[in-house]
């Protein structure tokens, strides 16, 4: 999403060895950044779209010999014929390029971007904290992304990754434990300075903006619109978070008995019908929120 990565954040992700999927939304940037990450010898990971233009981009890339590693096919409802048509595309033209293909929200549809050549699926339809998609259209696995997970994770024969709703440390050990080999992350990094979004001083706070890649701010225009800008606090460094989340994953591997990831895919668990947060929001003593967690919503 054009609010979480840029370039610079790329590569300091890829350099310390973190995946990264760089956004479609420059989409006459995407050939130099290719070749700038190879430079670096860091792998490249794009997106695209799956219109015409997305085609011929392709196409160029071949005919130029830059294939990156990785190519993530991007649009709202990826259980379409638009981007099994993109996946046999790109095979074609890179046939060793990992192609993750999405969003999708059932099984059948894990099923169909496997049949037809992806090699991981993603698996979320407006769980995102930007998404308007479930109170516009009806439609998703917002509010039940883990159970949807796990149903696709029943069907699922390649690496499925979590896309949305992760909104707190804990909720990625427990999309692994629902079947996700990775979780992908919009909201709980928007905040850090080098998150490219703009930052914004209200009331008194620092902020920073947060909009949907189907948002108006991000389309131009008021077409098709399943996206909102939210604010979110403004927190520092992304190295605190990313330690944090390592810290804490580390913990919960722990708690299942393990010492590596594989503990978490078989952990028992128990389905409460309320969420136990207990009402807790995790305050410092000075009642301010902690670094990197729980920004309010907006
Ligand atoms: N994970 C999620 O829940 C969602 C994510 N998004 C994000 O928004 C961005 C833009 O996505 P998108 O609009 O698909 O990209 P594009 O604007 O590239 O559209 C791709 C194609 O899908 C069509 N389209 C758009 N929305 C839908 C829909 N809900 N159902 C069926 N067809 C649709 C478009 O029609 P046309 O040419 O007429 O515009 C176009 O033909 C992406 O980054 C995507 O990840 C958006 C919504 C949900
Ligand atoms: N329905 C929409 N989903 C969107 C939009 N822009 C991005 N996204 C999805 O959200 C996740 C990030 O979720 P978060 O909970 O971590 O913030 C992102 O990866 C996309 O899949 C949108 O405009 N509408």
């Amino acid at each position: 999403m054009q609010t979480i990565i840029d370039p610079p954040l790329a590569q300091q992700l890829a350099s310390q060895g973190y995946f990264y999927i760089m956004h479609r939304f420059n989409p006459e940037q995407r050939a130099a950044f290719i070749q700038q990450m190879h430079h670096k010898n860091l792998f490249a990971s794009i997106s695209v779209g799956v219109k015409e233009a997305e085609h011929n981009f392709i196409d160029q890339l071949a005919s130029a010999q830059q294939q990156p590693e990785y190519i993530t096919i991007d649009i709202a409802h990826g259980h379409s014929q638009r981007v099994i048509e993109m996946i046999q595309h790109i095979k074609r033209c890179f046939p060793d390029c990992f192609v993750i293909a999405g969003n999708v929200g059932t099984p059948e549809g894990v099923r169909e971007l496997e049949n037809n050549g992806a090699d991981a699926t993603k698996v979320g339809i407006g769980p995102g904290k930007a998404c308007i998609t479930k109170v516009k259209t009806g439609f998703g696995t917002g509010g039940w992304q883990l159970a949807a997970l796990r149903l696709c994770a029943k069907a699922a024969r390649k690496p499925l990754i979590a896309d949305g709703g992760i909104r707190t440390h804990g909720d990625i050990a427990k999309s692994i434990r629902f079947g996700a080999s990775m979780v992908m992350i919009g909201s709980l990094f928007a905040g850090h300075k080098e998150s490219p979004g703009k930052v914004i001083e209200h009331q008194g706070a620092l902020y920073k903006e947060y909009f949907g890649s189907a948002s108006e701010f991000q389309k131009g225009e008021r077409r098709n619109i399943e996206g909102k800008k939210i604010l979110i606090p403004y927190q520092g460094s992304i190295q605190q978070t990313l330690t944090e989340m390592h810290e804490d994953l580390q913990s919960a591997i722990s708690y299942a008995g393990g010492n590596n990831l594989q503990a978490l895919t078989k952990v028992n668990y128990v389905i409460v019908k309320n969420s136990i947060f207990n009402g807790d929001q995790i305050l410092g003593i000075t009642g301010q929120l902690n670094q990197n967690q729980y920004p309010t919503n907006h």
